[in-house]
């Protein structure tokens, strides 16, 4: 069985490392042309992704280790800008492994698409009158989208609800659809609009906004993990844990931090997968205050033995069909270093890197704080700032972490040194 655990990756080479995890996910010679290569997004493709295009902009790809998630071995691909991030996921992992990492389930891949009525003047009277059209209004939803129907996907339900805004009362039907392993937004979007007039009729009402909505409460993500207080140094950190959880999960100000860090690793994944980051930030922080109080998006508690028990819920609309991630060559090599065959499992690793990532925060937050081991690898960045290259450049890292001092100024007194 594959092993996801590597004591020191990071003290090898670009190439080294490359090569570990082309053995581990049996990449093929084109996935790793794919990633040595940063020129491999051609610009004609990029100039086919957004619009004006001028250029292209790349950013790190680094892997997370030691993930076991559902007694299965991953090692994740993440982009980010943020130094730390990789490092503190891979060391929560590394502290989750020997209790068996992570467990997850989630609710399949409903997404919703609104359909808003307006100008009815007997919303409750019109409410009923839709459900009872339920079957038609599927019926057209599925005609527009043949494809996902035929794979087992398409429009499953409906909901009608009543909106009290301040001027007028309105409706908005939700239509549920199962998208299967595509993130979803072009399939119910197409949707929405093809079956606005059919309600426009059965209502006399007039239909405004057709759009899906990224609070995604039917496309939701469990992880759970078990952590030993041996692990932990010992359950006063355990303690220290679920305190600073307890702080996150009472005060606004904190959980918005709190949260920023479950994301610093969701985001690096969805992005790295080619997936949406906006989608997966609004839908995670709605969610975060869907009890109209915004909270921590994970827990932390004690169990009867002394260990730290955390999870996390969370909606994930991430697509393995469909968006960038079918036309970024690096999105594809990194789904193959993922191993996933389906949108289901990669939502189980996103949240289980989301769970992981707020561990190895407030672990350190509550302990040690942040600085020491954000701030030695964040001293790499500040010493390239500074102009300092190859040995020069581990040299100043090294000085500037010894001292305690790490910052543009003294990076640079050194330099010149
Ligand atoms: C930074 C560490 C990991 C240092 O880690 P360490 O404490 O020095 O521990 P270690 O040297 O024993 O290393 C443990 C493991 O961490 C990994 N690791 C260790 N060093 C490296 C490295 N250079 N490159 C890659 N991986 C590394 C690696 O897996 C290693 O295992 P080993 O390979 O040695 O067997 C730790 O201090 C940590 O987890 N800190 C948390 C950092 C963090 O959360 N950063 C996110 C940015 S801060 C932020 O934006 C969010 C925040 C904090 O505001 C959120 C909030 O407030 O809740
Ligand atoms: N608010 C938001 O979040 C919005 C986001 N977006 C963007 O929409 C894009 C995602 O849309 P999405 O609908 O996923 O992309 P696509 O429309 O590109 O892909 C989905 C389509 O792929 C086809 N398909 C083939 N195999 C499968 C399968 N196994 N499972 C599911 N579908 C399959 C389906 O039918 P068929 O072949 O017939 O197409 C399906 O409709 C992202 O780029 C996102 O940024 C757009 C608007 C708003």
């Amino acid at each position: 069985m594959k092993n996801s655990t590597y004591s020191g990756f990071y003290k090898l080479s670009v190439e080294e490392r490359l090569k570990e995890v082309a053995e581990f996910a049996n990449l093929e010679d084109k996935h790793i042309k794919t990633i040595q290569n940063p020129e491999v997004l051609d610009i004609e493709k990029a100039d086919n992704m957004i619009e004006n295009v001028i250029g292209r902009f790349t950013l790190p790809l680094g892997v997370a280790l030691n993930f076991m998630i559902n007694g299965k071995d991953y090692i994740i691909p993440m982009v980010t800008e943020e130094a730390s991030v990789v490092a503190a996921a891979s060391n929560a992992a590394k502290l989750a492994r020997d209790s068996g990492g992570f467990y997850t389930n989630n609710t399949g891949s409903i997404m919703i698409a609104q359909v808003q009525v307006t100008d009815i003047l007997d919303v409750d009277y019109t409410r009923i009158v839709i459900y009872e059209h339920k079957d038609e209004i599927l019926k057209i939803c599925n005609e527009k989208d043949p494809v996902l129907v035929k794979y087992g996907g398409g429009a499953k339900d409906i909901d009608v609800r009543i909106i009290n805004s301040k001027d007028e009362d309105f409706i908005v039907v939700h239509l549920k659809v199962n998208t299967l392993d595509a993130m979803g937004a072009n399939a119910v979007n197409s949707m929405a609009e093809a079956v606005a007039p059919f309600i426009e009729k059965i209502t006399g009402g007039k239909v405004y906004l057709r759009i899906l909505s990224n609070l995604a409460v039917e496309r939701l993500f469990r992880s759970r993990t078990k952590v030993k207080k041996e692990a932990l140094g010992g359950e006063e950190v355990v303690d220290k844990i679920v305190s600073a959880y307890k702080f996150a999960n009472a005060d606004p100000f904190r959980a918005t931090t709190h949260n920023k860090g479950i994301m610093n690793g969701i985001s690096a994944v969805v992005l790295a997968t080619g997936n949406d980051t906006r989608a997966i930030e609004s839908g995670a922080h709605s969610y975060a205050a869907i009890s109209g109080k915004y909270k921590s998006l994970t827990t932390w508690q004690k169990d009867k033995d002394g260990d730290l028990v955390g999870t996390i819920e969370i909606p994930l609309a991430v697509g393995l069909v469909g968006g960038a991630t079918k036309i970024h060559p690096v999105a594809q090599a990194a789904i193959k270093i993922l191993g996933v065959k389906t949108a289901g499992e990669l939502g189980d690793i996103i949240a289980s890197v989301g769970l992981a990532q707020n561990l190895a925060a407030i672990k350190a937050l509550a302990t040690e704080g942040i600085q020491r081991g954000h701030m030695s690898l964040h001293a790499k960045n500040i010493a390239v700032t500074a102009g300092a290259k190859g040995e020069e450049l581990d040299r100043i890292v090294k000085k500037m972490i010894e001292d305690k001092n790490i910052n543009l100024d003294y990076a640079k007194s050194l330099l010149n040194k």
